[in-house]
């Protein structure tokens, strides 16, 4: 993409790969809902529209990072929003994580105003997206895909084009329902282990060379047995993601105990007040049910 980028969103995620862009040398024109944390932006860069409308007005190409479905429908439907501008000419790539039917509602609305839609939820989380090493999985208009190339190259590892709208959505799903069903069995077995008088470090160490070793655990083990929980991946967000997964179940008849009893503890955990903490702060609603831990 030689031209200017404009990204709306800038949250955990949606601030450090608008970053990126910008230190690779990108022209990036940003929006947030919150208009003061566009100012460290500015720093780097970056300019200011005042409204998702202004943005894509200025922009040939448009990014969203949005927290949910309803964010991401408001930002395109409501007033001074993307549809206002977006025309013949123009694409919007939206990246958040949200169901197929949101994606497939504003692939539409943006298809009958003439402009070009793609969906790329990524697969990584806030030190992916720092150092550029997120997983796109993108879905929608081909050519739009292929202009997106460059900037998906500055803010990821590896991208998979995945055909029509709706299958970049399931598949970002699909493996958050897994990691959300990891995360919990984690976490019971950290809790198991003390409860039976086990080092959880010695887990740790244990599951660091076996055959499930994986990056999430080793990563999030750490400051899970210290009881700390800085957001990377908010928790809320995990939750949304199980209960999309959980419809996206419904819809394809598939049964998934294991990944609705994970999504239960998901809500435990946010009843509790751990919804803006990192996922991996499901530990204290599995530590709940487990009192003597
Ligand atoms: N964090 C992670 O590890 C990953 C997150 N994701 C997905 O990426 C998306 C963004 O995640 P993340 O950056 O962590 O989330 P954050 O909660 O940090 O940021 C959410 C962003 O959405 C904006 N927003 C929320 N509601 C609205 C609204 N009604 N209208 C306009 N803007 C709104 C927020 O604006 P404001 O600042 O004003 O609140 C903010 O810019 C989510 O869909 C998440 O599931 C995907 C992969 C990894
Ligand atoms: O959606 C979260 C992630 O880590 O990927």
């Amino acid at each position: 993409m030689e031209i200017e980028i404009g990204f709306l969103g800038l949250g955990i995620m949606g601030k450090a790969m608008s970053l990126n862009l910008l230190r690779h040398g990108f022209k990036v024109t940003v929006w947030n809902r919150t208009l003061s944390k566009c100012e460290e932006l500015v720093e780097h860069g970056a300019s200011i529209g005042e409204t998702p409308a202004a943005v894509v007005k200025k922009c040939k190409y448009t990014i969203a990072m949005l927290s949910n479905p309803s964010a991401a429908l408001s930002v395109v439907f409501e007033k001074d929003g993307v549809l206002e501008q977006i025309c013949e000419g123009k694409g919007y790539i939206d990246m958040s994580t949200v169901g197929a039917d949101t994606s497939s509602k504003i692939s539409e609305a943006i298809a009958e105003k003439g402009g070009q839609f793609l969906e790329a939820p990524v697969s990584g989380s806030k030190k992916p997206a720092e150092d550029g090493q997120l997983v796109i999985l993108a879905a929608g208009e081909k050519v739009l895909y292929e202009k997106a190339i460059p900037a998906f190259g500055v803010m990821g590892k590896k991208s998979f084009y995945l055909g029509q709208v709706g299958n970049g959505a399931k598949m970002k799903l699909v493996v958050n329902m897994v990691m959300g069903s990891m995360m919990n069995a984690f976490s019971e077995g950290l809790v198991l282990a003390d409860s039976s008088g086990l080092s959880q470090q010695t887990l740790l160490d244990v599951l660091e060379l076996g055959a499930i070793a994986n990056p999430m655990f080793k990563m999030k083990g750490p400051t899970m047995i210290k009881n700390s929980y800085p957001p990377a991946f908010p928790l809320k967000h995990q939750q949304k993601d199980m209960r999309l997964a959980l419809a996206l179940g419904d819809e394809n008849a598939v049964s998934m105990p294991i990944a609705a009893a994970a999504n239960e503890v998901f809500k435990k955990a946010r009843s509790l007040g751990f919804g803006d903490q990192d996922f991996s702060a499901v530990h204290e609603a599995v530590k709940a049910t487990n009192p003597s831990t």
